[in-house]
């Protein structure tokens, strides 16, 4: 299917009343809507127990696109075609309704039949779901059907095996996207455009040229209304096992022999089975985990998470994770990947920086100045972009220093849009699956932390151990300074 084609299809989304159908999914179908990229043969069912009619679904869909993109325009053609069912996921008799208001849509607005049913409840529903799809025939229609999964895909390796067996008792591996929405960014999708459409690059991409790589995902914003979610999660299942292992896999395959799905898949795959496993006793030397402590962000004082809702009171659950990655394989032998991400950090910052090694002897730069390597920075967000860092003679000057190669495409609508959403939710549309996550890359990546998570469960941990608006706890600073390097200052390397 070719990008201008316009794909027909009816959307259900189980827990159209949530959040995450208000922030990011109905602005999305409307972006989808307004760039002609899905037809005026569309229609979404919402789902969800909350006793809503049609019009009130409607006026929440319309206002949620109104907060989300700013606008005050009149959508209301855009609207009628949204459908409300009360529904109860546990009680098996509403799939029989469901079924017939699919049918109904489906001679209404000549769907063809195809159908993409939408998850985005809490994980523990997930399984039933998909199986109650397949008992009451709602994926046998005339077109096809795909199932969207939102995170967490279980609580460790067991968890989800379990789920995905459900899953699969009831779809095939194509019709399932697991989704990460940070394979929905434009710069994360750009990973790979850099490295294999440039040769300056992809030579040097090795252990021989580059020295470290640098993974920073930092957040300002605490754990929100998301307290009971998040400290039964944790930074490094909410974005280690998906997000950063996601952007080390990019930054480290092997160029795919073709781009299609299978093939970029399997390289990621590679990467993720060549993750060096930290055993128990070793888990301090490679990972830091932290907790925020009170401060101040943007000049504001903010509590400690402990503070934060009733249940975290005696919380030893991490905010933070910073982590030093090893990949056993030929290219990547010794070169550490180091990757942290953390909530009230001082600032929202997605960035990878490429640290180079220093040519053989380097004339310009003597004992009393600081050599500066080359670095190559991948700009995921606020700003979207790619910064070389190269030595120089400025003008005037006589001695070698840094410079700055900026290409910067700053992110039209800012930080945490619709966007990666409405990028994938179209591809999903398309049956293009290559930024979803196959049950492998799960698999393996559950792997790598579920061994982290475990030592962590039996230590009490002296948090918290890093104040809001700082960017973590000392000891992730001396991870790096015990191989030689430090972290690139993020707020530095913006400008
Ligand atoms: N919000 C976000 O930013 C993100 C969310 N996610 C994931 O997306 C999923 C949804 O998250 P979010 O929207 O925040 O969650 P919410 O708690 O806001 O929404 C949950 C939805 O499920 C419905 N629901 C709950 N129980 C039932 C039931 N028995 N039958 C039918 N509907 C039910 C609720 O509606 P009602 O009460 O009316 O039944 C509501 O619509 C989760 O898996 C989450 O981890 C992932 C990334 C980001
Ligand atoms: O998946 C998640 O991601 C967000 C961060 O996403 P971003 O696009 O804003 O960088 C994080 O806040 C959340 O805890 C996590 O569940």
């Amino acid at each position: 299917m070719t990008i201008q084609q316009k794909p027909k299809v009816i959307i259900v989304i189980f827990g159209a009343t949530g959040d995450l159908a208000k922030r990011k999914l109905f602005p999305s179908i409307y972006r989808l809507y307004k760039s002609g990229k899905i037809s005026e043969d569309f229609a979404v069912v919402g789902l969800a127990r909350r006793p809503w009619t049609n019009d009130v679904f409607r006026d929440n869909v319309e206002n949620s696109i109104h907060d989300a993109l700013s606008t005050d325009e009149n959508i209301g053609t855009f609207s009628s075609h949204f459908y409300y069912h009360p529904f109860d996921v546990t009680e098996t008799s509403s799939y029989q309704d469901l079924k017939v208001l699919l049918e109904e849509l489906d001679g209404k607005y000549q769907t063809d039949g195809n159908r993409v049913f939408y998850l985005a409840m809490a994980p523990e529903y997930f399984g039933s779901i998909a199986q109650n799809l397949e008992s009451y025939g709602l994926k046998e229609s005339a077109g096809w059907s795909r199932l969207v999964i939102e995170k967490p895909f279980g609580h460790d390796l067991a968890s989800a095996k379990e789920l995905n067996n459900e899953i699969r008792a009831a779809f095939d591996e194509e019709q399932i996207y697991r989704i990460d929405h940070y394979l929905g960014k434009e710069m994360v999708q750009n990973i790979e455009v850099i490295r294999f459409a440039n040769a300056i690059f992809e030579h040097l991409w090795n252990n021989q040229y580059i020295s470290n790589v640098q993974i920073t995902s930092s957040e300002s914003l605490g754990v929100e209304e998301r307290a009971r979610y998040y400290d039964h999660s944790g930074a490094t299942r909410d974005m280690v096992q998906n997000h950063m292992l996601q952007m080390v896999a990019l930054l480290a395959m092997e160029p795919p022999i073709k781009l299609t799905t299978d093939e970029i898949r399997s390289e990621k795959v590679k990467v993720l089975r060549a993750l060096r496993t930290i055993e128990n006793e070793k888990v301090d030397k490679y990972f830091v985990r932290g907790q925020y402590d009170s401060g101040s962000i943007n000049e504001k004082p903010v509590e400690r998470y402990r503070d934060e809702a009733e249940e975290l009171i005696d919380s030893n659950t991490e905010t933070y994770v910073a982590g030093k990655v090893l990949i056993d394989n030929y290219r990547w032998s010794g070169v550490p990947f180091y990757i942290r991400t953390g909530k009230r950090m001082a600032e929202k910052s997605t960035k990878i920086v490429v640290e180079f090694k220093d040519i053989p002897m380097n004339l310009y730069f003597k004992t009393n100045r600081e050599k500066h390597p080359n670095l190559l920075i991948i700009h995921i967000q606020p700003n979207e972009g790619v910064t070389l860092v190269l030595n120089a003679k400025k003008s005037g000057g006589s001695l070698a220093e840094p410079i700055q190669l900026a290409y910067n495409n700053y992110g039209y609508d800012g930080i945490n849009t619709p966007e990666a959403y409405e990028k994938l939710l179209y591809d999903c549309i398309l049956g293009d699956a290559t930024n979803f996550t196959h049950w492998d890359e799960v698999a393996y990546s559950w792997a790598y932390i579920d061994s982290i998570l475990k030592t962590w469960e039996t230590t009490q941990a002296d948090f918290p151990n890093y104040k809001s608006g700082s960017m973590g706890p000392e000891a992730a600073d001396k991870l790096l300074e015990k191989d030689g390097f430090h972290w690139w200052p993020i707020t530095e390397i913006e400008k």
